[in-house]
C-alpha cells in the first residue's frame, strides 16, 4: 500500500514493530502469564490468546454469514456460556485490549495477538489482513466442546468453514500450545498438586510454550499425554476421536514432517482469523513497507515550521558508516535536505520459527528540520548512503520514495507552539490550544478528536470543533498561517487534533497532552 493509509499505518505497525508495541513483550519470554510467575502456573499468555482467537472465530455460520472474528468474545454474555469456560479470554482481553484504537478494532488486536505468540514462539510466519469489525452484540453459541461427538464437531467446523481434514489440522495446530486446566474441568484434569503447575494444567503435549508438531509425533508415537486423548474420561477425548477420525493420516503427515506442520498451520490459522461475519472486507494482506516515516510533526513556530518525525527502515541491521538523508520538497517545488540521526534499531519477531528482523529507525526531531514557513513540504523521500557513498556528491545512495511519489505530509494544519495553559494551576488545569491553518487551503473544520468507547466497548471518535477566527481579528502569527484557537481542559482522554481539508477528514495524530504547555503569557 501507499503511505500514509491511518489504518493500514497502524495495522503495519503493530503487526512489525513488534518490539515497539504492547503485544510481543507479553509472549517474552513464550511461558510470561502475567497473573503469576512465570513458568510456575502451568499456563501462558501465548495459550490463552490462541485459544480466545478461536473461541472469537467459533461462532462464525458461513450459511447465513453470522459471526467470526469480530471481538465478540468480549461480551460477558458469551463468556458466561458453558462453552467458554475459564479465566483466558478476559485475561487476554486485559492485556490486548489496550492495543486497540480507531484504526485498529479490538477485532484486528486479537488476530494479530494470535499471530503474534505464534511467530514469537516458535511458529510459522503468518499472512495478515486487518480490517475486522467490532461487534455489536454478542454472536449464537457455536464452540466445540470436548463432551460432544464427533458427527458434532464435524458439522461445527464445517458451519465455520471447514472440512474434516482442515479440523484435523487446526485442533493440532491450536493443541500445540497449552493444555486443559483443572479449575475449569475437574473431570477430565485432576488436581495435580504440583509447585511448578500450580493451575494443574494437563498440556497437550511436551512443549506446552512452543509450536512443534509434538502434539502430532507423540500422538502417533503412543507417548501423547494430551488430556483430551488419553483422559480417563472417554467421552471427552475429543482430540482422540477427531484426531483419529481419517485413520490418522493427517497426523501421521505431521509427525513425519514438521515442515508440514507449520506450512499447514500458517494457512489454517490465517483462514481461521480472516474468517470474518459477510459484509466485512479485509485488506490486503499486509507486507512491511521497506521505509516508513512514522511520528511525522509539524509545529509552527511564528515563521517557521519545525518539521519532527522518524523513519524505519525495515530489515536493515544497524550501521556506523550509514548517512541518511531526508529529501523534502515545498509548495513551490524547491527541494531541502538534512541529515538524519540513528536511533537505534528495534527487532521483529514477524520472521516466524523463532527468527527476528532488525529494523534501523532513522530521527529528526530534536529540534528537527527547521522550515520556512510558507514554504512548507509537501512530500519527502529518503537517501541511504552505505560505507564510503558519498552523501554530498549525491552519487549511488538508494532512494525510498515509493516509486517516485514520495511521501505525501499534510501541512495544511499544524500545532502552533502558541498554545498555552491559561490556568495552569486549576484542576483540571485549563489551557488554549492554537492551530495553524495553512493560507489558501481548503480546510473547513479544525476539531480536537477525543477516542471514546461506545455503550457496547467500540472505539469511536468524539469531535469538538475550533472556532473559526474572525477575518479581522488580527490574530494571524504568520502570513502563511492563520491561529484557530480552542479553550480545553485536560482530560484522561487522548486528544488529536483532526480537520477537513479539501472535504476529507485527515487526523494529524500528533497527541495533545495539555500538561505538557506553557504558561500563557
Ligand atoms: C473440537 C474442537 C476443540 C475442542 C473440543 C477444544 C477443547 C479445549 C479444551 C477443553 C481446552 C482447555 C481449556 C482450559 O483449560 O482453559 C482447550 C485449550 C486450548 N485450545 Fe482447544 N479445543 C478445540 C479446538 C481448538 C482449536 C481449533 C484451537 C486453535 C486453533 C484451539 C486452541 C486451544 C489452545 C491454545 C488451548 C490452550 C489454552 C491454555 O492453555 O490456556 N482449540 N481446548
Amino acid at each position: 500500500y501507499i503511505w500514509p493509509s491511518p489504518q493500514l499505518d497502524a495495522l503495519e505497525s503493530l503487526r512489525f514493530d513488534t518490539d515497539r508495541h504492547q503485544l510481543a513483550p507479553f509472549v517474552q519470554p513464550c511461558t510470561f502469564f502475567i497473573f503469576e510467575v512465570a513458568g510456575k502456573s502451568g499456563r501462558s499468555n501465548a495459550a490463552d490468546w490462541i485459544r480466545t482467537a478461536y473461541h472469537d472465530m467459533a461462532t462464525h455460520n458461513n450459511v447465513d454469514g453470522t459471526g467470526g472474528m469480530d471481538a465478540s468474545i468480549r461480551f460477558p454474555e458469551e463468556q458466561a456460556r458453558a462453552e467458554n469456560v475459564a479465566d483466558g479470554f478476559n485475561n487476554t482481553l486485559r492485556i490486548v485490549g489496550p492495543a486497540a484504537n480507531r484504526y485498529v478494532s479490538l477485532a484486528d488486536v486479537l488476530a494479530l495477538a494470535a499471530i503474534t505468540a505464534i511467530e514469537n514462539c516458535g511458529g510459522p510466519s503468518i499472512p495478515f489482513r486487518g480490517g475486522r469489525i467490532d461487534a455489536a452484540a454478542p454472536n449464537a453459541p457455536g464452540v466445540p466442546q470436548p463432551q460432544e461427538d464427533l458427527a458434532t464437531h464435524t458439522a461445527t467446523f464445517k458451519r465455520q468453514g471447514f472440512s474434516k481434514t482442515e479440523m484435523i489440522g487446526l485442533v493440532a495446530c491450536g493443541h500445540t500450545f497449552g493444555g486443559v486446566a483443572h479449575a475449569p474441568f475437574p473431570d477430565i484434569v485432576p488436581d495435580l498438586n504440583d509447585t511448578s503447575n500450580t493451575q494443574s494444567v494437563a498440556h497437550f503435549d511436551g512443549t506446552p510454550v512452543a509450536f512443534d508438531n509434538s502434539v502430532a509425533s507423540q500422538y502417533i508415537a503412543n507417548t501423547t499425554r494430551n488430556p483430551l486423548v488419553v483422559g480417563t474420561n472417554a467421552t471427552t477425548n475429543s482430540d482422540a476421536r477427531i484426531f483419529g477420525s481419517d485413520g490418522g493420516k493427517v497426523m501421521r503427515g505431521f509427525a513425519s514432517s514438521p515442515a508440514l506442520f507449520a506450512s499447514t498451520c500458517a494457512s489454517l490459522f490465517a483462514r481461521m482469523l480472516d474468517t470474518v461475519p459477510s459484509g466485512v472486507v479485509l485488506s490486503e494482506v499486509l507486507s512491511p513497507l521497506p521505509a516508513k516515516p512514522d511520528a511525522l510533526q509539524l509545529t509552527l513556530d511564528g515563521d517557521k515550521l519545525l518539521f519532527a518525525g522518524e523513519v524505519r527502515f525495515w530489515n536493515t541491521p544497524d550501521s556506523s558508516s550509514r548517512t541518511v538523508l531526508l529529501l523534502g520538497t515545498d509548495h513551490s517545488n524547491h527541494t531541502f535536505n538534512a541529515t538524519l540521526v540513528s536511533a537505534g534499531t528495534a527487532s521483529s519477531s514477524s520472521a516466524g520459527a523463532g527468527q527476528t528482523i532488525t529494523n534501523a529507525w532513522y530521527s529528526f526531531d530534536d529540534p528537527g528540520v527547521v522550515l520556512d514557513a510558507a514554504a512548507g513540504v509537501t512530500r519527502i523521500s529518503f537517501s541511504v548512503y552505505e560505507n564510503g557513498e558519498d552523501a554530498k556528491k549525491k552519487t549511488k545512495g538508494k532512494v525510498f520514495d515509493q516509486g517516485g511519489r514520495g511521501f505525501a505530509v499534510q501541512d495544511a494544519v499544524v500545532f502552533s507552539k502558541t498554545s498555552c495553559l491559561t490556568k495552569p494551576n486549576a484542576q483540571p488545569v485549563e489551557g488554549r490550544l492554537d492551530v495553524g491553518v495553512r493560507t489558501g487551503a481548503k480546510v473547513t473544520r479544525v476539531f480536537l478528536e477525543e477516542e471514546v468507547k461506545d455503550s457496547v466497548g467500540r472505539i469511536t471518535v468524539v469531535e469538538t470543533d475550533f472556532p473559526r477566527p474572525a477575518p479581522a481579528a488580527g490574530n494571524s502569527t504568520s502570513k502563511a498561517y492563520t491561529i484557530w484557537s480552542l479553550p480545553t481542559t485536560q482530560s484522561s482522554a487522548k486528544h488529536t487534533v483532526g480537520a477537513e481539508i479539501d472535504g476529507v477528514k485527515v487526523s494529524t495524530g500528533r497527541v495533545v497532552v495539555l500538561t505538557n504547555l506553557p504558561a500563557c503569557a
